[in-house]
């Protein structure tokens, strides 16, 4: 594996360096692909476990982290805001860093972490209590710590940050308490903010730089546009999956969150930049770009998903499963719409995606009622409305694989009623002013691992999964798509058909994302098992379902039984 401080350089070609596993996304664009070969179709039957390592005691809930791999050890993140350094030959713990969290954290979906960054000798993360802290690798001594919001207004970090041209890039977590939304950089050395950038308009034609002084953006706006009164300042769009990074288009791209509160009868208008991409300019954070997928969201739809840059017809596009249930190929560079198609089975909000204008062609029948219509007493109308508010595809992360030129998607089939409700903001409580129960589609599946073609939108092929998928994917040169199940099984399938190859069975639910590297002449696949994440929070009569498995907490390390 790599030794050293871990640069810029390292960072962009980290996709492309098969003995570490340096960012969340196995290279900054997310593409979640290996060139990796030594497990493949043919040998990965014989895939059998090399160590495993226990988070211990009796925080478990949802462990969601991505594992880093970098000069010998293994970096990963743990819920309630823990991180570990694990020896890559032996599985034994080097350090354990866990961060003091005050009472009254408020993260809305459990208590989880997607993982770390690595810069330099630091290994950087943010908190339930939003803060970001850097710690040296080797010791995991604090280097520095810095408060990024309040967490008493209902400011979280669940994502892991991302490095960009030496910057530290990170979103805050909150859409359903009212927070403002923002992407910041710092210098992830020492942890100075060098811009913010709020994504809700109001703020608009705004950065701030570190003295918190407004700066002109270069994007014209205008206050009140898109948004009633003084909704703006309370309007959600919490960028809180984090980013991607294309070295080739020099761009950063944040998915946005709702718009906050989820009643959209208080908030006419599109309501900027919540549910969409926004491209960044990193070094001035300068949005050179933004698409929404969902201008005035009526069901929570976010548009926080990653957005994951591939190359097509010797183009750079951005592919993007949203959570309103279609799958949109943009323009890395300009922004540009280029496809947008269904990738579930159920959209009853809007019946396609106009790719002239950009814009949904909604169906009026599927937004939920308005409470001051007094239809239902205080609540308006409910609807029957697919996909349900947790998302064709959720925080669960895509691959994409240069191979096959096929994105495999982790995603949901599954609806809810949905109804209105009148709400005020206060600070601390939450702000949603709508109710809801999800319900199933089909009897016999909710969960669908599809492969789908960015250039055709036809799936390709699919895996249905009897509860709904809530890990991230992998794929490999060796032709394989690695993913994990709520039913505590990490799988192997062949990436040009999905005939299942392999699977183990981790003893918790999977509900993170399986990572490779190559240490000498071994391949080693790495997954972390615990079940949780907003399923079993949220889900109602699904999560009944599905509750089947006992909660966990550990990391799994697989090689070939002949090595
Ligand atoms: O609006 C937000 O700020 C926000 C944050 C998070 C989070 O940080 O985990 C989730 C969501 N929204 C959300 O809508 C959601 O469905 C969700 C699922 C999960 C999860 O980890 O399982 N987090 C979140």
């Amino acid at each position: 594996a790599d030794a050293g401080n871990v640069t810029t350089a390292m960072l962009d070609s980290t996709a492309k360096n098969p003995a570490s596993v340096l960012s969340f996304g196995m290279g900054t664009q997310g593409q979640r692909y290996s060139p990796l070969t030594q497990i493949n179709d043919k040998t990965v039957a014989k895939l059998v476990p090399a160590w495993s390592f226990s988070f211990g005691g009796e925080k478990q809930r949802g462990q969601e982290s991505q594992p880093l791999i970098h000069n010998g050890k293994m970096f990963v993140t743990a819920s309630y805001s823990r991180i570990f350094a694990v020896d890559l030959k032996t599985g034994a713990k080097l350090w354990k860093y866990e961060h003091r969290l005050p009472d009254g954290i408020m993260p809305c979906c459990d208590v989880v972490n997607r993982g770390a960054a690595l810069y330099g000798n630091l290994v950087i993360f943010g908190t339930l209590d939003a803060y970001l802290v850097a710690l040296d690798q080797n010791t995991g001594k604090i280097v520095w710590k810095e408060k990024v919001d309040d967490y008493a207004a209902g400011y979280s970090m669940t994502a892991a940050p991302l490095i960009a041209e030496g910057l530290l890039l990170t979103g805050v977590s909150g859409g359903e308490f009212g927070i403002v939304g923002r992407v910041e950089a710092r210098n992830p050395m020492t942890g100075d903010l060098v811009w913010s950038r709020p994504t809700v308009e109001g703020h608009m034609g705004h950065r701030y730089d570190k003295d918190g002084k407004a700066i002109d953006n270069g994007v014209s706006g205008t206050v009140n546009k898109t948004w009633p009164g003084d909704l703006w300042k309370t309007g959600g769009a919490s960028t809180w999956m984090g980013g991607t990074y294309d070295p080739q288009t020099r761009l950063a791209y944040f998915g946005t969150g709702n718009p906050a509160p989820w009643n959209s009868h208080l908030r006419p208008g599109d309501n900027l930049y919540s549910s969409s991409t926004v491209a960044l300019d990193v070094k001035t954070g300068q949005i050179k770009w933004a698409y929404q997928n969902t201008p005035n969201d009526a069901w929570d739809f976010d548009g926080a998903n990653e957005f994951v840059t591939f190359d097509m017809d010797g183009k750079r596009y951005g592919g993007k499963a949203d959570r309103n249930g279609f799958f949109y190929v943009i323009d890395a560079s300009t922004g540009k719409l280029q496809n947008a198609f269904p990738f579930v089975k159920k959209i009853t909000w809007a019946s396609s995606i106009d790719l002239k204008t950009g814009r949904p062609n909604y169906i009026a029948a599927g937004r939920p009622g308005d409470p001051t219509k007094g239809e239902e007493g205080k609540k308006g109308t409910t609807v029957f409305a697919a996909p349900a508010f947790l998302g064709a595809k959720n925080q669960m992360p895509m691959a994409y694989s240069p191979q096959t030129k096929l994105f495999y998607v982790p995603a949901n089939e599954w609806g809810m009623d949905i109804w209105n409700e009148p709400i005020s903001y206060k600070k601390g409580g939450a702000f949603l002013g709508a109710g809801f129960t999800i319900k199933p589609l089909f009897d016999d599946y909710i969960g669908a691992m599809r492969a789908v073609d960015p250039k055709t939108g036809k799936i390709v092929w699919e895996i249905k999964n009897n509860a709904p998928l809530w890990g991230g994917v992998m794929s490999t040169a060796g032709n394989l798509v690695f993913y994990g199940t709520p039913e505590g099984f990490l799988k192997a399938v062949d990436a040009k058909t999905g005939k299942e190859l392999w699977k183990f069975q981790t003893g918790s639910g999977v509900v993170a994302p399986p990572v490779t590297w190559q240490d000498g002449d071994t391949q080693y696949v790495a997954v972390v098992s615990g079940w949780g994440g907003a399923v079993p929070l949220w889900g109602g009569e699904v999560a009944k379902k599905v509750n089947f498995l006992e909660q966990g907490g550990s990391v799994w390390v697989f090689k070939l039984a002949s090595k």
